[in-house]
């Protein structure tokens, strides 16, 4: 499969990277405002290719995007240190004006993969703009905060993260839910295994992690001025998933509908990611103060979501 992504920077072209690390698409094609970075970038991570896949990385115009069935959105301005993901809105927004009528005049019918910030509002502002239907145009959501919670959870109870079972709900920002309350360590309950282990989770754990998930960008963008590694990685598994009809579990978002009275806007659950997108929405295993914490997130998403005129 020929997958395109839009802006060849940071976080482009880690995804692009990760793609071919994976060997999860035949080809693909970086798009940017500036094509001689997009060449250099694309020139760079092909030459990574003959140590891992046989995937080809290239660049162009939008025309090159002639017969890509996914189209990642990475263009647009990033958190500058101490700035918010929400303060990004307007003028990500103008990009996304700016791009989406012309991949749509290439492709007709993506499916479009969204990581620009803050990503649950610009997944509405793709669906919005491009009249994609909701399962089409998803939003990296909260993939990479419910990887922070897996790692940082996996050392803390010393066990594979993989076999961490446990999510981020709502925006991919600071109003983020950490779903402790359904979190599973193999076939344990999270705080079982964690007891059985040697290593509780006090309340003091509890918060350092919290705070380890929910800050994590802040920090990473004070100390080297962007991230990019983990979206990178996720955008490539997401990319995997569909490709491969996976039915895997990610919480991504994506404009959600009627889940336990929450508002319509786009915001992260475990979803099912398959050929088709999302192909199923699965409740949340969450206990009450969650569920408030959630229906608050959702809330912020589709008061500003409205503010833009969305
Ligand atoms: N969803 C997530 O979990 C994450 C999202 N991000 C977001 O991803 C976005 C990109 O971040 P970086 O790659 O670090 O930024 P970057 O500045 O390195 O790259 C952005 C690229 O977009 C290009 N661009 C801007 N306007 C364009 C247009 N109209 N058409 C084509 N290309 C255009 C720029 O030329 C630039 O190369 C930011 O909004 C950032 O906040 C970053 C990390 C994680
Ligand atoms: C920048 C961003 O959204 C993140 O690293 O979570």
């Amino acid at each position: 499969m020929k997958v395109g992504i839009i802006g060849a920077g940071m976080v482009g072209s880690t995804a692009a990277y990760a793609i071919g690390l994976l060997g999860v698409a035949h080809s693909v094609v970086l798009v940017d405002l500036d094509p001689a970075m997009a060449r250099a970038q694309a020139e760079d991570i092909s030459h990574g290719m003959p140590f891992a896949s046989t995937t080809i990385v290239t660049s162009g115009g939008y025309e090159d995007l002639a017969g890509a069935e996914i189209v990642i959105l990475a263009a647009g301005v990033g958190q500058k240190p101490g700035e918010s993901r929400l303060s990004l809105l307007s003028r990500n927004a103008d990009v996304f004006r700016a791009v989406i009528g012309s991949i749509l005049s290439v492709v007709p019918d993506p499916i479009l993969l969204v990581a620009s910030n803050p990503v649950d509002i610009m997944t509405t502002v793709a669906r919005r703009l491009s009249g994609l239907p909701a399962h089409r145009v998803i939003g990296s959501g909260t993939i990479l905060d419910t990887a922070r919670f897996r790692s940082l959870l996996s050392r803390h109870v010393g066990l594979a993260p993989q076999s961490i079972h446990a999510y981020v709900l709502g925006e991919h920002g600071d109003s983020e839910v950490l779903a402790w309350s359904g979190a599973r360590a193999g076939n344990m309950s999270l705080d079982a295994f964690a007891a059985y282990a040697g290593a509780p989770i006090t309340e003091d754990i509890r918060r350092q992690i919290d705070d380890g998930v929910r800050y994590a960008a802040y920090s990473i963008i004070e100390g080297k001025g962007a991230t990019y590694y983990g979206i990178g990685a996720g955008l490539a598994r997401l990319v995997g998933a569909i490709v491969s009809d996976g039915k895997v579990v990610m919480s991504v978002s994506t404009e959600t509908n009627g889940i336990a009275g929450l508002p319509q806007v786009a915001y992260s659950i475990p979803r099912v990611i398959g050929r088709r997108g999302v192909e199923l929405d699965l409740a949340p295993d969450i206990n009450d103060a969650e569920r408030m914490a959630l229906e608050r997130s959702a809330t912020l998403l589709k008061e500003t979501a409205q503010a833009l005129g969305t």
